[in-house]
């Protein structure tokens, strides 16, 4: 029987670069029971990719932040307001987000920021820290978050909606991000890019990296 799926997008569902490969899209439309896209893009990102997969928009986006499940209330956690005061800080101390203008990773986020790997962490981990919030680095960003808000609870309040349990979900992802996932889901599978955090958290680990690496996970979940 096919589990219900929590599927992470940037490394899992995509190649270095974060384009999507298009085999994945056959998969996901055709899975058999939910797919939750589990991400720490801005909430418009992967509400779009279901409404072009053409599945049932359930999201958990902004790592954990935003919680939507098509007809229900929407629910968003996490302080956008420190978020953003820390942003200020961070600039106001010289640095910046490091996203070219217009800032498309920012504009539209609803409960956390994102800065570019490139910049430096230090100084960030700092004035968070003084803010109450934490850093996680995903490989892609780092992402300036409320502690206990992760991805892991977003998948609890999903389940409960579509009143399920999360044990029954397969969680596949590649990053600190997903951990949180990694713990509430059933079954964990990290692609071989993993970080070493979802690597060690994982139940299992595929050969092959990015999106080979979920076609083999689901080959293993779905086979
Ligand atoms: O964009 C990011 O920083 C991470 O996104 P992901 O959670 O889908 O991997
Ligand atoms: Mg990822």
């Amino acid at each position: 029987m096919t589990p219900p799926l929590a599927v992470d997008i940037d490394g899992t569902l995509t190649g270095p670069s974060r384009a999507i490969d298009p085999r994945v899209m056959r998969v996901l439309r055709e899975w058999d029971d939910h797919v939750v896209v589990a991400t720490g893009k801005a909430f418009p990102y992967p509400v779009a990719l279901c409404e072009f997969l053409g599945i049932p928009i359930t999201v958990i986006a902004e790592n954990g932040g935003v919680v939507a499940v098509a007809g229900e209330e929407i629910v968003f956690t996490g302080d956008p307001d420190s978020a953003w005061a820390v942003a200020e800080e961070y600039e106001a101390a010289g640095y910046g987000l490091g996203w070219e203008e217009p800032d498309f990773v920012n504009r539209w986020r609803e409960t956390e920021i994102a800065v570019a790997l490139d910049q430096p962490l230090d100084p960030l981990e700092r004035i968070a820290a003084d803010h109450g919030l934490e850093v996680v680095d995903t490989g892609f960003a780092y992402h300036v978050k409320t502690p206990d808000v992760d991805k892991g609870k977003g998948l609890e309040a999903v389940a409960r909606t579509l009143d399920r349990d999360p044990a029954e979900f397969v969680a596949v992802g590649d990053s600190e991000n997903d951990v949180a996932t990694f713990e509430t889901a059933g079954r964990s599978v990290a692609v071989a890019n993993a970080d070493d955090s979802a690597l060690a958290a994982a139940d299992e680990v595929t050969e092959a990296s990015y999106a080979d690496g979920f076609l083999a996970a689901v080959d293993r979940i779905d086979g």
